[in-house]
């Protein structure tokens, strides 16, 4: 067993397979980029429907002497698992801001959560992976029945590029708990989290092929979601991917699906509140990694008698914002994943702007001194929109603050739920009755009283309509990477037995 030791380049291999860091042969290629200084660090090799295969097949055939084991020794080694990640939090976060361009003091925080999740899942697998017992007619020591939870196999699973360690741990992590083999495929946006994972799983113990990852776009994604041996999948992206994702799951065979999808969640600002606090709030909830959170509250609906009190306030503290440098200690904002995602961005701004929308700060690409060629956006406010324009309606997954007014709640509650999306939602306010009912009435997975872009792993994630469905981070995710048996019990076979 190896001893972790964070590396300093990863381009000699982007796969992990057979218990190593790894490479592969393969005619087609993608670049992968540094955000925060917009260099080329690697061309990954990318994995055809055969690499992907054969990296499966040996998933298969590793998983049931890991699946052997009770949970309470999986739990132990899961348990190394969680103590390598904290041992090791600054250099995986170092890591972790290499990759995503997000600001290490953030980045910190996803590695040290990271690290609650693997000790989390193996701490509630032996009491949550249990079976069940029923009496039949007759002696109960004659015939009963009970139930077993079994892993399902080799887990497939499909991340986004945004939090690259973080949504990897919250799929493997329960997957690996509940027994299972787990083939990862990142996006190829940020693939060099996962294979950091895999060289701390295998110091902690985690036999070889037990978790793999390999690389590529839609084309590798689908040969994962096609294999036979897959018999589940997992995935973290866009709605549209989802979509093309649940129908491959049934193409070849039957695999349920687990699927966090994007979102435009509204975020409720009553006339009672503090308005500093809900600054607070609102920058939270729309800047956090560089806008680019699923969960982001874009549409800010401030009572109309407080709105400008609430903007001027809000421009003020904007002041502060440090974009730039990812690294420096007093960065708030660092950079986009890559060139065009921030294209995308000023794009939807820029034409809000020629619908008739107010910008009121930022918008605009900025070149900070030292990293001129990084993807840095100044975070934009935007006023004078209107419900029907493309940036209220669609996901921008980047750091624009739409304001909107409102005049009553039972108005502002029925605009906020007009959306396809359903993943959070957040209010602030001090009439607490308010608050819950209309934490009752908002259509999401989540919903913020007075705070934020709070994720615990104890506390399900997850989307209502489009954003989803399945959760993470909870008891419940445990049993969707397992599957339940029933076993009848005859003890007494040589007793005659009546039909009917
Ligand atoms: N609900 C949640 O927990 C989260 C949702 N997201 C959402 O993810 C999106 C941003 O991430 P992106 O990487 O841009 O999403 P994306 O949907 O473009 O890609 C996600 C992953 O799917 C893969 N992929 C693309 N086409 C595929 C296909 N046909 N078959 C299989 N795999 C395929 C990509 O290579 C990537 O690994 C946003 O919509 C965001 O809201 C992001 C983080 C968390
Ligand atoms: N820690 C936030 C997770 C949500 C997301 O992946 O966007």
């Amino acid at each position: 067993m190896a001893q972790f030791v964070a590396p300093s380049h990863l381009s000699d291999g982007l796969y992990f397979f057979h218990g190593k860091r790894q490479t592969i042969a393969s005619e087609h290629t993608f670049k992968v980029y540094e955000p925060h200084t917009g260099q080329v660090v690697a061309h990954c090799p990318i994995a055809d429907k055969h690499s992907t295969d054969k990296i499966i097949e040996a998933a298969h055939n590793a998983q049931p002497k890991w699946a052997e084991l009770t949970p309470l020794e999986r739990g132990k080694i899961l348990n190394k698992v969680a103590d390598i990640i904290r041992e090791n939090q600054e250099a995986l976060a170092q890591w972790e801001v290499r990759t995503n361009g997000k600001p290490i003091t953030e980045a910190r925080m996803d590695i040290a959560s990271s690290a609650d999740t693997f000790q989390f899942f193996a701490g509630v697998a032996p009491a949550a992976l249990k079976g069940d017992y029923f009496d039949l007619p007759g002696p109960a020591y004659d015939r009963f029945a009970y139930t077993r939870r079994e892993p399902l196999g080799v887990v497939g699973c499909i991340g986004a590029w945004n939090y690259p360690f973080q949504t990897c741990v919250w799929k493997v992590a329960p997957a690996l708990a509940a027994g299972n083999a787990v083939v990862y495929k990142p996006s190829p946006f940020a693939p060099g989290s996962p294979v950091l994972l895999g060289e701390v799983l295998s110091a902690a113990g985690i036999p070889d092929d037990v978790y793999n990852v390999i690389q590529g776009e839609a084309d590798t994604g689908n040969a994962l979601c096609t294999n036979d041996f897959i018999r589940k999948v997992s995935f973290t992206g866009s709605v549209p991917t989802g979509q093309k994702i649940q129908e491959a799951c049934a193409k070849r065979n039957i695999k349920p699906v687990t699927l966090e999808l994007g979102g435009k969640s509204p975020f409720i600002i009553f006339d009672d509140t503090e308005i500093d606090n809900a600054v607070s709030g609102a920058i939270l909830a729309n800047f956090l990694n560089q806008g680019q959170v699923c969960t982001n509250a874009t549409r800010v609906y401030v009572h109309r008698r407080i709105i400008n009190e609430f903007t001027e306030a809000l421009l003020k503290e904007l002041e502060k914002l440090r974009v730039g440098n990812p690294f420096d200690e007093k960065t708030n904002v660092g950079a986009n994943i890559n060139e065009d995602h921030l294209k995308k961005i000023e794009g939807m701004v820029e034409r809000a702007v020629e619908e008739g929308a107010k910008l009121l700060r930022g918008g605009k690409r900025i070149h900070p001194e030292g990293f001129e060629n990084g993807f840095y956006f100044d975070p934009a406010v935007l006023t004078n929109l209107t419900e029907n324009m493309e940036i209220v309606t669609d996901e921008i997954f980047g750091a624009v603050m739409l304001l909107l007014p409102f005049d009553h709640e039972d108005e502002v509650v029925e605009r906020a739920n007009k959306t396809g999306f359903g993943l959070a939602s957040g209010l602030y306010t001090r009439d607490l009755r308010r608050a819950h009912r209309i934490a009752a009435q908002l259509q999401a997975g989540t919903v913020f009283i007075n705070t934020y872009n709070d994720t615990e792993v104890f506390v399900p994630f997850g989307g209502f309509k489009n954003s989803g469905h399945g959760r993470e981070n909870c008891v419940e995710t445990l049993h969707a990477y397992s599957q339940v048996k029933s076993v009848y019990v005859n003890t007494q076979p040589n007793l005659e037995h009546h039909l009917g």
